[in-house]
């Protein structure tokens, strides 16, 4: 049994790793506060991931998903508002991860400091009417404003941006790393994965199949028509009518408007959103440690391999199969071949890819 000297010597050294307004641990007997003690000091196995954007639509159930997530050891959840009660409610779960509540621009530092994986949601969704591009005006700065905090604080970290127009804030952060001299093309990705999901859903009502046992590559970007399904490449192998494919692809590239349109002014997609964010991130931990074989669709600079020979195509910028590794993207898989329909889609995909993606650009360094 411990003496109340010694659990009065531990809790000292425990405050000393805690910050009371921001830490939920509970410190209750000898054994918790043991466990509270180790994990303080980063002693418990795993990767440590910031949210930021935590508190918002997508954030909260996105932090919910991450505390569940086994590889996550450290959690920080960091927002402008609300940030300390999504974190003490997400910190009572009883799973492995320590959460950690960052607020407003003056935390932002010591939410980033020493994290492994950030990811971005923060910003503004559409309202009925808008395209992702309306939102580029308010969106630009955010993403600016956290990625200069990620160049500073945690440069080697691997980024998901799911921030919109993610055709522009991709490139944004990129701009951004370059600036700081730490850019790293590999460790940049924009999560376009509710695409995959939401195609793996359709095609699989088409098909008649649990949308489990199906996948289809979605490639290009992350709005209209530059969200481009491969049809032709649907995993397991299978056709589809002219009238399927029409109806599939249109549905595909306006999923996100159908939702837009469904919460008629509440927002856009944050259940589903959430849901896929935690399943391409998790794919970016599981690369991190070193899996084989980890392959998901994102929004990745095209020279992310330094190989003008792995180039998709002459965009800058487009989203690809890549597989992940130790270092992020690990390879760029090629298109592979497509059908007259979907070339004619790669054009129209291309022509206004790259004009997001200059915008962006310019944002940073006009
Ligand atoms: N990539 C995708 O597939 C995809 C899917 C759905 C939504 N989105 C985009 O994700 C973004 C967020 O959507 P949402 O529904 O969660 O919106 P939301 O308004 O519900 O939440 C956004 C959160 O960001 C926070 N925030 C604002 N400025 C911030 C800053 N400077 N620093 C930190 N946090 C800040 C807000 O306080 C809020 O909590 C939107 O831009 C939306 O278009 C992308
Ligand atoms: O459609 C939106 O504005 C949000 C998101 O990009 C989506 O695809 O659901």
């Amino acid at each position: 049994m411990e003496q109340g000297a010694d659990v009065r010597n531990r809790i000292a050294r425990i405050s000393a790793h805690l910050n009371p307004s921001t830490d939920h641990i509970q410190v209750e007997g000898s054994s918790s506060l043991w466990r509270a003690d180790c994990r303080a000091k980063g002693g418990s196995p795993g990767f440590r991931v910031a949210i930021l954007g935590a508190a918002g639509g997508i954030g909260q159930p996105l932090s919910m998903l991450m505390k569940m997530n086994p590889f996550v050891s450290v959690l920080h959840l960091y927002d402008v508002v609300n940030a300390h009660g999504v974190t003490a409610d997400i910190s009572h779960m009883d799973t492995g991860a320590v959460v950690r509540g960052f607020l407003g621009q003056s935390q932002l530092e010591d939410a980033l400091t020493g994290m492994d994986l950030v990811i971005i949601p923060a910003g503004v969704p559409r309202k009925p009417g808008m395209t992702r591009d309306d939102l580029f005006n308010i969106n630009a700065g955010i993403v600016k404003t956290l990625c200069e905090g990620i160049a500073k604080c945690c440069p080697k970290a691997i980024v998901n941006v799911i921030s919109n127009p993610v055709n522009s804030t991709v490139p944004i952060a990129a701009e951004v790393f370059k600036k700081a001299g730490i850019y790293d093309p590999k460790r940049l990705l924009g999560v376009t994965m509710l695409d995959v999901v939401r195609a793996n859903t359709f095609v699989a009502e088409v098909l008649g199949l649990d949308p489990r046992e199906v996948i289809v590559p979605v490639v290009g970007g992350h709005a209209g028509v530059t969200i481009l399904p491969l049809l032709s490449q649907v995993k397991p192998p299978c056709s589809f009518t002219q009238e399927e494919t029409e109806y599939l692809t249109s549905r595909i590239q306006n999923g996100g408007t159908e939702v837009v349109e469904a919460k008629a002014g509440a927002g856009s997609a944050t259940l589903s959103m959430a849901y896929a964010a935690v399943k391409f991130a998790d794919a970016c931990l599981r690369g991190l440690r070193g899996d084989a074989g980890v392959v998901e669709c994102a929004f990745v600079s095209s020279q992310a391999l330094g190989l003008l020979s792995s180039q998709v195509t002459e965009l800058p910028f487009f989203a690809s199969r890549v597989r992940l590794g130790r270092n992020g993207v690990e390879e760029i898989y090629p298109l592979g071949p497509l059908n007259e329909y979907e070339r004619v889609g790669l054009e129209k995909a291309k022509k206004e890819l790259g004009g997001s993606i200059e915008k962006g650009v310019s944002f940073v360094r006009k």
